[in-house]
């Protein structure tokens, strides 16, 4: 009887989620909408290709269907449209949409059980925004970057001393990763909270990681996650409680002062407890990192792979950088400019860069060409940067080739081509100058006081991954190193050189 209990519930579950799509059609539908493209796959539609190959899967559909089409993904209807000029024009700029907050929020209620009221406090939540906008500029962000720095030579240097009684055999991507969350943390939360995380078991990367895993799996609605991945949740709401150990006034950002100054004041402590608290910043730290981290990695890896782009950044730093000057400076890092084409470069062709909004409304918009979209509120609206960064028109026959010096412009150009991995409009994203300056000094650092060699990887590997970076796609909410299989490809063998001297 239970058997068949249960045998009927699935069923039902089954035929509504296949049949949700065409049921809202029948309700909901506007006029104009674009192409839908259905798939029969039941429940998981096409989270597979999405989540495994998006690039290939949305660039297969982009040519079948055209610019503008819709697909169901994670129980939301995402419309694509590859026309930038409409994006930009029409969608960003326009107040019928908002960023992917209501998305985020929901995650944050529910998985990380944050207070559902704090989440929704339009004011603060404004405030939050602009206050990651205007404190990570300017002075400030001299400050985030010399902390940066110090904080690689002091990881540099806890690790040559671990060195001499540990084998020297590491993964690149786990490597560096976990020096850029300490420079991340040290920058936000100041030298002490960072030293006191570096102490503790289990290691704050670890379970920075956890967090990252559990944000990915609730992004993609994963059933069961919590019983499945209990380990991974477990440690995810270790590193929560990590920040319950931050001290106001000791050395922190001036954005995290901003924020502990706002969820303490007389007007906002009602909405904010401590989990809520921990929970922001734990997200500060991960939006600071979960990208700039392993980006970081690929840009070491590119210049490793190509002598090339190498030596033309070891000339440039020869040349700007001397051995009483300070590389975290900003007169120095703004002179980067073959290194600040090589980190363009890479991301272009590794980064899954997406913009995205929600329509806030049914409305319509006419693209340039005086198409009409119609679209449903609470559609998803994603301009795919990627398809233009891997365009062959606008990058050549091989997109995924590199040139180390793309974004310099030459005397035959007009310009330099453009990416667009920041976002766009007022929402640009507020830590791009510090992500371009914090490559910078880890590139710095790595040429001044390493040594390091794959070696897993052979010379056809090499080929190999010039001509295309065996990259992770699968997360969505933030950026992958290697795909699993190729992972061991990224061990190195490593040793300092210099690193007590300047
Ligand atoms: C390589 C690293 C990074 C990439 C590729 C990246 C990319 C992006 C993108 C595409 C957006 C969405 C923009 C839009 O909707 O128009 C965004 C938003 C944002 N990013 Fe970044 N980001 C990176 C690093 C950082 C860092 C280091 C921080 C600093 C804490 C940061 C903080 C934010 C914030 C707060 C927003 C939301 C801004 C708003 O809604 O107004 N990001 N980022």
């Amino acid at each position: 009887m239970l058997l068949i209990l249960i045998t009927i519930i699935i069923v039902t579950l089954i035929t509504y989620i296949y049949l949700k799509p065409l049921i809202d059609n029948l309700f909901y539908s506007v006029p104009n909408e674009p192409k839908y493209i259905h798939s029969y796959i039941p429940i998981f539609g096409f989270s597979f290709q999405v989540i495994t190959n998006p690039i290939e899967f949305i660039r297969s559909l982009y040519l079948k269907y055209g610019k503008i089409f819709v697909i169901y993904f994670a129980s939301r209807r995402w419309i694509y449209i590859y026309d930038e000029q409409t994006y930009l024009t029409k969608v960003i700029k326009s107040d019928d949409f908002i960023t992917f907050d209501a998305f985020i929020t929901d995650i944050f209620i529910k998985d990380l059980n944050v207070n559902s009221q704090c989440m929704q406090h339009e004011e603060s939540r404004v405030l939050q925004v602009k206050f990651f906008h205007h404190l990570l500029t300017g002075d400030e962000l001299e400050i985030l970057s010399r902390r940066a720095h110090d904080s690689l030579i002091e990881s540099m240097k806890f690790d040559e001393k671990a060195l001499a009684n540990n084998n020297n055999i590491v993964n690149f991507f786990d490597h560096f990763g976990e020096f850029m969350l300490f420079g991340g943390t040290e920058s936000l939360f100041g030298h002490s909270f960072a030293i006191e995380q570096r102490n503790i078991t289990p290691s704050f990367y670890k379970l920075f990681q956890a967090f990252d895993q559990g944000l990915n799996l609730d992004i993609y609605g994963i059933p069961f996650r919590t019983i499945i991945y209990k380990t991974v949740f477990r440690h995810r709401n270790e590193f929560l409680k990590r920040f319950a150990s931050f001290k106001l006034n000791n050395g922190e950002s001036k954005l995290i002062n901003a924020f502990e100054e706002m969820f303490r004041s007389d007007e906002y402590k009602y909405l904010f407890h401590q989990h809520d608290i921990n929970a922001l910043h734990a997200t500060t730290l991960w939006v600071a990192v979960s990208i700039t981290a392993p980006m970081s990695c690929w840009v070491v890896v590119d210049l490793l792979l190509h002598p090339e782009a190498l030596a033309a950044v070891k000339q440039e730093l020869s040349e700007n950088v001397s051995s009483s000057s300070s590389i975290y400076d900003k007169e120095i890092l703004t002179k980067l400019k073959i290194l600040e084409s090589c980190i363009n470069e890479t991301l272009r062709r590794v980064f899954n860069a997406v913009v995205i909004r929600e329509a806030l409304v049914d409305t319509t918009i006419e693209c340039l060409d005086k198409t009409k979209i119609g679209l449903r509120k609470g559609d998803i609206v994603i301009y795919p940067a990627y398809l233009k960064h891997l365009d062959q028109n606008l990058f050549g026959s091989n997109p995924y080739r590199y040139q180390h010096d793309r974004f310099i412009k030459k005397p035959n150009q007009p310009k330099a081509p453009s990416i667009m991995i920041y976002g766009g409009g007022l929402h640009t994203c507020p830590g791009r100058f510090w992500v371009m300056n914090q490559i910078k000094i880890l590139v710095t650092l790595i040429i001044q006081h390493m040594n390091i060699e794959f070696i897993n990887m052979t010379d056809k590997d090499k080929e190999d991954y010039r001509k295309r970076l065996p990259y992770d796609y699968s997360k969505f909410a933030s950026a992958g190193g290697p795909k699993k299989v190729y992972k061991n490809k990224f061990d190195i063998k490593y040793s300092y050189k210099n690193l007590h001297t300047g």
